[in-house]
């Protein structure tokens, strides 16, 4: 059984950055982690890179021979990536023991989250090699400033959760950005009335109707709660990671492993 992160989140959110926190956060306690990069786009990276698509599939060469721009040329780059899960990732997992934990690094394209069914394909080819997956979506605190702003974020990691069906965790990035944390806690865990109002404040009545239907849709997934996190503060990643690793039951005991085992192993017992 390995485990596994689906770092998550629109173009700019902070989860490249957020991967190079967790490696060092993991190096500094003792712990073994490795990240992948799934974006061919990617040029610099902060963290040793375990596996890399780029090794795969090279997006200058996908833009140049078909013509492509560099978001058509991700897709491409991307669709390859699937169609090679059998043997290019197959092999690359290979690499990896019993245990192993895996953060991917994904490209920011909300596509890819949305209705193209590459990472969900991705995810179950993981899932068949026995890892545990969990979606860490990140948001950006800045995004979340008002209620209309709240409700597409949380639109976005929705469409998300339902389309890769995931243990899923959100994530609030870049609270050294944010001035006023008073602004930000009333959405980190938010009442579906209270949220209700605000949107019939600032929206036409005509609108009423739907809004209602939002915020109980987003009150019945209740994947209404974001955990802040906090770059400068160890204890903040710490708490992510504790929170990611407790819904893919990384770190429960040897014992509930055992239990796991085939039912043959019942013939062993006295
Ligand atoms: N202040 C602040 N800036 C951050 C933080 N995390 C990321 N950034 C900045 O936000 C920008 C985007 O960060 P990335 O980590 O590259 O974001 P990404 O989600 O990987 O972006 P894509 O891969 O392009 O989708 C960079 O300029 C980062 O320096 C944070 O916690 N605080
Ligand atoms: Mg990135």
């Amino acid at each position: 059984m390995g485990y596994a992160q689906l770092v998550i989140g629109p173009a700019g959110s902070g989860k490249s950055t957020y991967c190079s926190s967790l490696y060092q956060h993991c190096e500094a306690i003792g712990r073994t982690i490795h990240i992948v990069n799934l974006d061919p786009a990617a040029e610099n990276f902060d963290y040793p890179v375990a596996m890399d698509i780029r090794e795969l599939i090279s997006l200058d060469d996908v833009m140049e021979e078909l013509g492509l721009g560099p978001n058509g040329g991700l897709m491409y780059c991307m669709e390859h990536l699937e169609e090679n899960l059998d043997d290019w990732l197959t092999e690359e997992l290979d690499n990896y023991l019993d245990d192993d934990y895996l953060v991917f690094d994904c490209p920011g394209q909300i596509e890819l989250f949305s209705h193209v069914p590459v990472l969900r394909n991705f995810v179950e080819h993981l899932q068949r090699k026995n890892f545990k997956v969990c979606g860490v979506y990140l948001l950006d605190s800045q995004f979340i400033t008002d209620v209309t702003k709240f409700i597409s974020g949380c639109m976005a990691s929705l469409s998300a959760m339902v389309q890769l069906e995931l243990p899923h965790v959100n994530i609030l990035s870049k609270m050294d950005l944010v001035k006023n944390k008073r602004d930000i806690d009333d959405y980190l865990n938010p009442e579906p009335r209270v949220l209700l109002s605000e949107l019939n404040q600032t929206m036409a009545p005509k609108f009423e109707k739907l809004n209602k239907a939002l915020a109980e849709l987003v009150d019945e997934y209740s994947m209404v709660s974001f955990i802040p996190l906090d770059l400068r503060k160890e204890s903040s990643i710490q708490y992510v990671l504790s929170q990611i690793d407790n819904c893919i039951q990384y770190g429960e005991d040897a014992d509930v492993k055992v239990k796991d085992l085939d039912p043959e192993e019942d013939d062993l017992s006295p």
